[in-house]
């Protein structure tokens, strides 16, 4: 199977913190990426801008590093990596002072597709959209990518939309949450929307419930000091787990364009009830043998933040009613694994003797590793022992589906960033829908802020606490293993 890739329109695309982790680890070799699948126009120019004083040359020996460090050996051809670099060019600029910025607006063309990422820590988001609007570099068709942290809470949200709002029309920002541009998330809607098979199925009356799980291996290593301000609720609750949550609870949109996917979206999040206390259960993980545990990474004696969080959350609609969807996040567990598994209900009569084996069925919808989706049906056990019945997986791993270039899909970055320069807001968070993540967010953190909890400490290479598998027993259920 060969993938179709579709070119770009020509771009100028600033990288503001361009010379920072994220840009050198995920942005920038995804984009080289996409240069060698023929994506980008061989007039499109890359502009790292940072404080940092570098040339053109000084920039590209940094990124050619990356692409050494981030992008596997098959991948580099040295004449590709380059032509790729000599499309790179760097600025400096300061985010807060007006050093730069004339200089940026000689530099970016009006004539061709002006992005400007905004990969810089989120106190600068403010001062480039600024700035951006009063050296007139922007026009009313540039296009910014704002990173995450989309504020801390509804308030710094809504100031945060507020101030990109007084230079930048809606149509013109583009929220970040990578989640979103990961293969499996977007089929997950291709699943739901162009097959007749599940659609039927989609609601309270068939389905049991619905678990999904971001396991990490990772701690929160250097980023102690930002992890420690926000916890996993913050960190991935908010966004990434919400946005999973999102995407299988919705109604189906009326077409697959930004406004009618978000209007959906937005309309599952304002129907998520608020969680008791019971219902959430937070976790910090100790120490083993030779790795520091929360605590120490944190360097917070004291810090009552989570590293890992499991909660029951219930959606009040006429689909979802009675259903409830358990989320997991947290990092130094057992493996890292990221699924969405819907549980179907039992059949309503069995026909089959009570011990024959009869299980119900489930989906689960693998983000990573091995993206695919594995269905269980329930069928006979082969042989002539009478009818025992037995679930064998219908297993579609995309790289056995289709091929190489099933395997080969592109990071969720490099198809987000291609979707900018498209003009495609799809896959990003509308205002509105960020604002109303957090004001579901904040009372749950203020309850367990005003309450004084600590989070339970939780042995790393587990799955969490032990409280966490309590929270599906006492349903009378269970989390999926993660492997
Ligand atoms: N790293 C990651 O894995 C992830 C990061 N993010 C988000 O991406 C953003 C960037 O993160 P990350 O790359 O890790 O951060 P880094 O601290 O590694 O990089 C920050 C970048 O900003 C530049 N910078 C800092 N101050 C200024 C200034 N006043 N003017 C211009 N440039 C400035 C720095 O360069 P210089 O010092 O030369 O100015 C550097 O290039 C953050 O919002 C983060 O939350 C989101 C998800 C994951
Ligand atoms: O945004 C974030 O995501 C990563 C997990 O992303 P993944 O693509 O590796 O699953 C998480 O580690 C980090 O804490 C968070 O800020």
């Amino acid at each position: 199977m060969v993938s179709r890739v579709i070119p770009v329109e020509s771009f100028d695309l600033v990288i503001f913190g361009g010379t920072g982790d994220l840009a050198r680890r995920k942005i920038l070799p995804g984009l080289y990426r996409r240069f060698l699948a023929g994506q980008m126009p061989k007039d499109a120019r890359i502009i790292g801008a940072a404080r940092s004083e570098l040339d053109d040359d000084g920039f590209r020996a940094l990124i050619r590093e990356s692409i050494e460090e981030f992008v596997p050996e098959k991948k580099r051809k040295p004449k590709t990596v380059d032509a790729f670099l000599a499309q790179l060019h760097y600025t400096p600029i300061d985010a807060k002072g007006s050093g730069g910025w004339e200089t940026l607006a000689k530099l970016v063309r009006k004539d061709v597709v002006q992005a400007f990422y905004f990969s810089v820590g989120p106190s600068l988001f403010g001062d480039l959209a600024t700035r951006l609007h009063k050296h007139k570099i922007a026009t009313p068709d540039s296009r910014i990518v704002v990173e995450k942290p989309f504020g801390r809470d509804l308030e710094s949200a809504k100031a945060l939309n507020a101030v990109l709002a007084d230079s930048f029309d809606e149509h013109q920002i583009y929220r970040i949450d990578h989640y979103l541009g990961k293969e499996t998330v977007q089929n997950l809607m291709a699943v739901r929307f162009a097959n007749m098979l599940f659609e039927p199925l989609w609601n309270a009356q068939y389905i049991d419930h619905v678990q999904i799980t971001v396991a990490e291996t990772v701690g929160v290593g250097g980023r102690g000091g930002y992890y420690d301000k926000s916890g996993a609720m913050r960190d991935m609750i908010q966004n990434h787990l919400m946005q999973l949550l999102c995407l299988t609870a919705m109604e189906p949109p009326s077409r697959f364009d930004p406004d009618a996917v978000r209007d959906e979206k937005l309309k599952v999040i304002r129907a998520l009830d608020p969680v008791p206390s019971e219902n959430i259960v937070r976790g910090q993980y100790a120490a083993d043998k030779d790795q520091a545990s929360y605590i120490e990474h944190s360097e917070n004696p004291a810090s009552k933040t989570e590293s890992f969080i499991a909660m029951k959350v219930d959606i009040s609609n006429w689909r979802w009613k009675g259903t409830p969807f358990y989320l997991r996040t947290g990092k130094r567990l057992k493996g890292r694994m990221s699924e969405i598994v819907v549980q179907f209900k039992d059949v309503p009569h069995s026909i089959f003797e009570e011990d024959a084996g009869s299980k119900a069925n489930v989906l689960a919808i693998r983000l990573q590793p091995d993206e695919g989706m594995d269905l269980r049906v329930t069928i006979k056990e082969p042989g002539p022992g009478g009818m025992r019945l037995v679930d064998v997986p219908l297993d579609m791993t995309f790289a056995d589906a289709l091929g190489p270039e099933g395997a080969d899909v592109p990071d969720a970055y490099e198809r987000l960033i291609m979707d900018v320069i498209r003009g495609n807001q799809t896959l990003f968070m509308r205002g509105d829908e960020v604002e109303a993540a957090w004001a579901w967010t904040d009372p749950i953190i203020e309850g367990w802020q005003n309450r004084g909890d600590k989070p339970v400490q939780y042995e790393p290479g587990t799955t969490g606490p032990e409280d966490a598998l309590m929270l599906l027993h006492r349903d009378g259920r269970r989390w999926r293993e993660i492997k």
